[in-house]
């Protein structure tokens, strides 16, 4: 039975999902150390932002095929790490869209209105009603850094309170932002501009300290900010400075450079800071969405399943998958083909997707058959995951064409591969009751369906091959399942595909060749 570690507190119902095909720990507070110590033993790994998935304990999951985190960032996790290692990184893009969005406005009320202080200040006994004179949101202009899926809900409930909306994202179309009634503009404007700014955006090298000296030097003295993203976009430093200095209005904070919050020069700052420890994502609602989300796509991995939310493999929407699966079987199948046809090094791979095909997504086409076309040289260390990396490391350039007039089949694929011992090419179709088939081999017409040994020759067209082949197969004591032979001209060059209910003994591919008439043999084992 599989074995899943949840490391951080997630909902029982994630829980009970993984219990249904794995014995599931919870170990939360593990140390970095005892991670790597126990990290041998599982299949899966559940977190959310408590735990740091380093490459340590990466490489010690000599077991681990998938590694979901019950949220949105996977800042927290080494994915490139994962993605060499083959393990695929799953998050829930959507299950907490709501619970962050909803702090973040929670965040901008309780600053205006310094809820937090005077919170405290009533349950110290006081009643003291002039220290905390407000400012209301209505006809203030918020500027949203990063309109995605959190920012949009902050926006519309914003834009609903009266609030005039600003958004930088460069990632962003002018017709998005128009029908959120956002308008896009440059950073330094938004900087200058807003009266509120808040972000929602990834850490990344480019997005972190953001907002830092020079960007707070240019906000108005009564701008707020609020940061429910990640921690590290702001310059904590910074921001104290102009705090403190009375250079901007306030702030409020639920994510920080360092978790959990220590030392900080923040903690001395007054009414015009609020902070709350990373609670974005915390609410029963969200908690059961990401529980939910990612442990089934845990379970799905550990039954041999695709994830619908992989963030290191190529992304497909759930019903495009349900549509591409079978083709990704027979680009799989055709990769794996024609890397054995092709032998030693591989210098290119051309895909064609013809017909019907040639209107789908290709990258995941393209990874099922770079799977293929590596699984000879590295067996079950590629997957999904890693098969472009392994590919890129090893030069093999890919190249993409469509052709939807190629009107045989309703969608089929054509494989290319250039390697140092030649190129080959295959091309397979689905027939309708999806099984795969095999239609033509080196641009030679054949009709087979793929089958775990089989031979093929490329000879000359001419009388006793087909005898002289079977007899020497049968003098190996070899079972011939099936035969087909494809030429395009009469006697001129042809190739035959024979179907073998064993494998090819050692050494009978050079007794083959020698038959007259034959050009090359080779073997595929499926
Ligand atoms: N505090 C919490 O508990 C909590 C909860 C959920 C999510 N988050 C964080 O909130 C952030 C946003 O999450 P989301 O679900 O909205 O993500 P999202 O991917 O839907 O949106 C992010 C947006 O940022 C934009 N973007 C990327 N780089 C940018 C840049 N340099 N400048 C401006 N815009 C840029 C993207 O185009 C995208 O539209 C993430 O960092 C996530 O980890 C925090
Ligand atoms: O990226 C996220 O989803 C949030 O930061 C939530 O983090 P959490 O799961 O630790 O609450």
């Amino acid at each position: 039975m599989s074995k899943v570690l949840v490391s951080d507190p997630i909902d029982q119902v994630g829980i009970d999902i993984l219990s249904q095909v794995a014995q599931v720990d919870v170990k939360t507070g593990l140390s970095p150390e005892e991670l790597v110590r126990i990290m041998p033993e599982y299949d899966a790994l559940m977190i959310r932002s408590g735990t740091r998935v380093t490459k340590e304990i990466i490489e010690a999951g000599k077991q681990l095929k998938i590694i979901g985190r019950a949220g949105v960032g996977v800042d927290n996790v080494d994915v490139p790490a994962a993605t060499r290692q083959g393990i695929v990184v799953v998050n829930s893009p959507e299950g907490n869209t709501i619970a962050a969005a909803e702090h973040a406005l929670a965040m901008m009320l309780s600053l205006s209105r310094h809820i937090p202080d005077a919170n405290a200040s009533v349950k110290s006994g006081q009643w003291d009603r002039k220290s905390f004179i407000g400012t209301e949101v209505y006809k203030k202009t918020l500027g949203v850094v990063g309109l995605g899926k959190i920012g949009s809900h902050v926006a519309t409930v914003a834009k609903a309170m009266g609030m005039k909306i600003l958004a930088y994202d460069p990632f962003i179309s002018v017709e998005r932002a128009e029908e959120l009634d956002a308008r896009l503009v440059e950073l330094d404007l938004l900087f200058q501009e807003a009266d509120y700014i808040t972000l929602h955006i990834p850490k990344t090298p480019e997005t972190t300290h953001l907002i830092n000296a020079e960007a707070l030097a240019k906000m108005k003295p009564t701008t707020r900010i609020i940061n429910c993203s990640r921690g590290g976009i702001i310059d904590e430093a910074a921001l104290a400075e102009v705090l403190k200095e009375g250079k901007i209005a306030g702030a409020a904070l639920d994510v920080f450079e360092t978790e959990p919050l220590g030392e900080s020069s923040l903690k001395s700052l007054g009414k015009n800071l609020v902070l709350t420890p990373h609670l974005g994502a915390s609410t029963a609602e969200a908690q059961v969405n990401v529980a939910i989300d990612v442990a089934e796509q845990i379970r799905d991995v550990l039954l041999g399943l695709p994830a619908r939310s992989a963030v290191n493999i190529p992304g497909l929407r759930p019903d495009v998958l349900e549509k591409l699966r079978p083709y990704l079987q027979l680009a799989e199948t055709l990769g794996n083909m024609v890397g054995q046809l092709a032998g030693g090094r591989i210098d290119s791979l051309n895909i064609r997707l013809q017909g019907e095909l040639a209107t789908n997504q290709s990258q995941p086409l393209i990874v099922a058959a770079l799977k293929g076309l590596l699984s000879q040289a590295l067996r079950e260390r590629v997957n999904y995951v890693n098969a472009s990396i392994e590919a890129k490391e090893r030069g093999i350039r890919v190249i993409e064409t469509r052709d939807a007039s190629i009107r045989d089949y309703s969608g089929s694929l054509h494989l290319e591969a250039q390697g140092t011992l030649g190129e080959h090419s295959v091309t397979g179709a689905l027939l309708g009751d999806g099984e795969i088939h095999i239609t033509s081999i080196d641009e030679f017409p054949i009709n087979v369906p793929p089958s775990p040994h089989m031979l093929f020759t490329l000879h000359r067209d001419m009388p006793g091959i087909i005898g002289n082949i079977g007899s020497l197969l049968g003098s190996f004591n070899v079972n011939i399942a099936s035969m087909q032979v494809g030429r395009k001209i009469v006697r001129g060059d042809a190739v035959m595909v024979l179907s073998l209910d064993d494998p090819l003994p050692e050494g009978i591919l050079s007794e083959i060749t020698k038959i007259p008439g034959i050009r090359d043999a080779y073997t595929v084992t499926l």
